[in-house]
């Protein structure tokens, strides 16, 4: 019998599902991977779990509403327990690439509000070394062009070469963030030095977020067809570290 992909993301999101117990307050991740621990958990809430979550992008809070998963919001409940969330890459300091779906600026804020993060993804999004996938980086539409030259002209500068394109939508039109706000892909191929580019893309005016999550996973749950790997936590990584 074959595993498909998607059994393999499901494989992941139950292995996270374990980590999860009652009376949490929980950051719930967006992308197919997110959505299949979003159906796991709606199936234990109705059984009875109780727990409260915040949904990372619009699209994952009109899926918790309808698994019935009781819905909070940061304003309300400030600091979480545990975020579990896909991603594009996984590197194997745990450092992630995300924003393949456009959440990056939702998913950071609810990642670093909270005292763990459980990575769910397939094999196929473990690397080496990130930068395969293209990076996302979100930026405010005032001055797009403006900023991404000047992503360009810095990114260079690390030695990072490669086409930066502003996203499109499915029907083909400029796509738009929940916060109203562009997606440029850098196609740079490889980016040795994360925290490099990461500290040079926070110094852009015109840059909200960027997709280098470095130091917010706490632990990653990868699913082969021989089963599910943890790569644990590298606590020296993470500015945001446990809070009691
Ligand atoms: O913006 C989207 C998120 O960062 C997703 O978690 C990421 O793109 C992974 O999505 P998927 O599980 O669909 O591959």
């Amino acid at each position: 019998m074959t595993t498909s992909s998607e059994d393999l993301k499901r494989s992941a999101a139950l292995a996270a599902l374990d980590h999860v117990g009652e009376g949490m307050a929980l950051g719930i991740g967006t992308g197919s991977t997110a959505a299949h621990f979003v159906r796991a958990l709606g199936a234990r809430v109705r059984d009875g779990l109780g727990i409260v979550g915040v949904p990372t992008s619009e699209e994952t809070a009109r899926l918790c509403a309808a698994e019935g998963i009781p819905l909070t919001t940061l304003d309300d409940t400030p600091h979480l327990h545990l975020t579990v969330d896909g991603a594009d890459e996984i590197d194997p300091a745990l450092r992630l690439i995300k924003g393949g779906g456009g959440a990056l600026l939702r998913e950071k804020i609810v990642a670093a509000a909270s005292d763990r993060m459980i990575v769910i993804a397939d094999g196929s999004k473990a690397v080496p070394v990130l930068g395969t996938f293209p990076l996302p980086i979100e930026v405010n539409l005032f001055g797009l062009g403006a900023t991404l030259r000047e992503i360009g002209l810095l990114s260079a500068e690390l030695g990072l070469e490669g086409p930066i394109r502003r996203r499109l939508g499915r029907d083909g039109e400029p796509f738009v963030t929940d916060g109203g706000h562009a997606i440029l892909d850098a196609c740079f191929g490889r980016i040795p030095d994360p925290e490099a580019l990461a500290a040079t893309l926070n110094t852009i005016p015109g840059v909200v977020e960027h997709g280098l999550f470095i130091g917010l996973a706490t632990q990653a749950a990868i699913a082969r067809t021989d089963g599910v790997e943890w790569l644990p936590a590298r606590e020296a990584n993470r500015p945001h570290g446990a809070r009691p």
